[in-house]
């Protein structure tokens, strides 16, 4: 696909039927994710969201509908069409999936070796480089036993942009870690983003990263079983009319935590008031 400028579709979903055998996940979904936003698969649980992010990554068939690349479908393509639009992603599982028995040095170098022809010296140097944009400069020779849980996510990363990936996906990236770990790897993810103007998309329910770093968002409702919003999340609390987004999005005890715009707090916290959510839909 030809570069094109942030802001310009890069990920298009149309129609999008997800199923297993007879029993349909999620229906008709429609939504576009722009060059350089950070876009975030959200819902409750069982919703679908990892089912989602398999289809994008080439590892689910759709049921129907269609998953573009730019202008590329990724379904249509012929399977070496396929992997060279998938060369292009980065993924970061939920655990760092990190080979235990393997370095980080070798972790990060794995995609390399694989999928490129580079001399093991400049394999080297570049896995240098990936670690440390993600503060690891210097673990090269441990062991992902002998960091914490934060790292060995971190360590996923550097491998997940191994390739230098126009889009990064993420699995539930804070799960397991403590809040400030996880506050962190949002601010890397960001910053990644600025500096590397990858587009990211994450699945997450982690209401503090979602209002913190997501410009785009869809909602998959796990009882309609399609989405019932689409938009920047911090406007969606603000306006949806949907009850069981604006729950998720409102749940107890995060909104105080999350850095919302005035007008968001009061509207949403109204909003979740016995006295209003009678005419809230
Ligand atoms: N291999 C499978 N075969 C049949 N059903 C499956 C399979 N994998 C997932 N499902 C079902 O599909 C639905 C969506 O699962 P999925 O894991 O995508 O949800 P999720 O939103 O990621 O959930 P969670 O937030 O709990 O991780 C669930 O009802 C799940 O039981």
């Amino acid at each position: 696909m030809a570069q094109s400028a942030r802001g310009e579709p890069i990920i298009t979903v149309e129609q999008l039927t997800m199923a297993f055998g007879s029993f349909v996940v999620q229906k008709d979904l429609n939504f576009t994710v722009k060059r350089g936003d950070i876009f975030v698969i959200m819902g409750g649980s069982g919703c679908g969201k990892s089912t989602l992010l398999r289809h994008l990554i080439g590892l689910q068939t759709p049921a129907a509908g269609k998953v573009y690349y730019g202008r590329e479908s990724l379904w249509d393509a012929k399977p070496a069409d396929r992997l060279s639009i998938l060369r292009r992603t980065g993924v970061l599982y939920q655990s760092g999936a990190l080979f235990t028995s393997m370095t980080l040095a070798e972790n990060v170098s794995l995609p390399l070796q694989t999928y490129t022809t580079l001399p093991p010296g400049q394999i080297r140097e570049i896995v240098s480089t990936k670690l440390a944009l993600v503060g690891l400069a210097g673990y090269e020779d441990f062991f992902p036993s002998a960091i914490s849980g934060g790292m060995m996510k971190r360590a996923g990363l550097a491998r997940a942009m191994a390739l230098d990936p126009e889009i990064l996906y993420f699995d539930e990236p804070s799960a397991g870690l403590d809040p400030i770990t996880s506050k962190r790897l949002d601010d890397l993810i960001l910053q990644l983003r600025d500096d590397l103007g990858a587009t990211i998309v994450m699945v997450t329910h982690e209401l503090p990263s979602i209002f913190a770093i997501a410009d785009n968002s869809v909602f998959l409702d796990n009882v309609k079983r399609t989405a019932t919003a689409v938009g920047d999340p911090k406007e969606m609390v603000r306006t949806t009319n949907d009850e069981m987004v604006r729950e998720f999005l409102t749940r107890e005890g995060t909104l105080n935590e999350v850095a919302l715009p005035a007008a968001a707090t009061s509207s949403a916290a109204s909003a979740s008031s016995p006295s209003s959510s009678a005419g809230a839909s």
